[in-house]
C-alpha cells in the first residue's frame, strides 16, 4: 500500500513557455513509511504534493496510490479515489470556528455519507490518538496552535487514508511543538501503515523521519535513509 512516484512531469504555462516544476520525479514511499521532502522554495515541493495528490494531472509519468494507478481518470473519477485513499494536511488547519474538535472530524463522515455513529467513534479514537480527548468539546479559539494542528492531523486521517500528504506542519510552531507534531505523524504513520510524505523547509526534524527527499529546480534527488 506505498505511494509510487514514476517519472513524473510537471509543467505551467510561463508566457509563451512553459515552466518544468517536476522533471522526470521518481519516488517510492513505502507503506508506515514517512519520506520528508526538503527543497528552497519555488523547487517544487507543493507541485510534488498535489500531484501525489491526483489535485493536478501531470504532463507524463504514472502515479499509483496504494495500488490504484491514477493515469487516464477522470476528474470525477480522481476525486473519487483521492476520497478514499489520500489524506491531506494543509499549513493552515482551516478549522470551522463554530465547531467543537469532535465535531471538526464528525463532519467529515456526515459529508462523505456515513452513519453518525461510526463518525463519533472515529472521531473519539482519532482524538485520543492525537492526545487531545481532554479537549474534544473545545472550539478552536479555546485551542493552541499545536492543538489545531493536531485536530487538522486527525481529520485527515478520518477516512483511513493509504496516503498521507503533510504540507508544512511545523512552519507556525516552536522547535519544541513542531518536534512533537512531527513525532506524532511518524509515529501515527508505523501504527496505521500510511505512506506519508510531509514536506518541510524545517531541516531539525529530518532524523526524526525514515527517508528525506530533496528538491531542487523540480528535480528530485533519491531519497537517503536517515
Ligand atoms: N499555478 C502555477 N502556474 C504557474 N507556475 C506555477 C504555478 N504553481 C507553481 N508554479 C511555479 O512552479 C515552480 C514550483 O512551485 P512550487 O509551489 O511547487 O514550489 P515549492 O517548493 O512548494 O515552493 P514554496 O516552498 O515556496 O512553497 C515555481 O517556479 C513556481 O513559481
Amino acid at each position: 500500500m506505498s505511494l509510487d512516484l514514476t517519472d513524473v512531469t510537471l509543467t505551467y504555462p510561463d508566457g509563451d513557455a512553459r515552466l518544468t516544476a517536476l522533471d522526470r520525479v521518481s519516488l517510492r514511499v513505502p507503506a508506515g513509511t514517512t519520506t520528508a521532502v526538503v527543497g528552497p522554495s519555488g523547487s517544487g515541493k507543493s507541485s510534488l504534493l498535489a500531484v501525489a495528490a491526483t489535485l493536478i494531472t501531470p504532463d507524463s509519468g504514472r502515479v499509483v496510490l496504494a495500488g490504484a494507478d491514477t493515469t487516464g481518470l477522470s476528474r470525477r473519477q480522481a476525486t473519487a479515489l483521492r476520497r478514499e485513499k489520500v489524506g491531506i494536511v494543509f499549513q493552515q488547519p482551516h478549522l470551522i470556528a463554530s465547531l467543537t474538535a469532535t465535531e471538526q472530524l464528525e463532519v467529515i463522515t456526515h459529508l462523505g455519507g456515513g452513519p453518525r455513529r461510526a463518525g463519533r467513534e472515529r472521531a473519539a479514537e482519532l482524538l485520543a490518538a492525537v492526545g487531545l480527548t481532554g479537549q474534544a468539546g473545545r472550539r478552536p479559539h479555546q485551542l493552541s496552535g499545536g492543538q489545531r494542528q493536531r485536530i487538522n492531523i486527525a481529520r485527515a486521517l478520518m477516512n483511513d487514508p493509504a496516503v498521507l500528504l503533510v504540507d508544512e506542519p511545523t512552519s507556525a510552531l516552536d522547535h519544541e511543538r513542531g518536534a512533537a507534531i512531527v513525532d506524532l505523524l511518524t509515529g501515527l504513520t508505523r501504527q496505521r501503515g500510511t505512506a506519508t510524505v510531509l514536506v518541510t523547509h524545517d531541516r531539525g526534524h529530518l532524523d526524526r523521519v525514515d527517508a528525506v527527499a530533496e528538491m531542487v529546480d523540480g528535480r528530485l534527488r533519491v531519497p537517503t535513509r536517515t
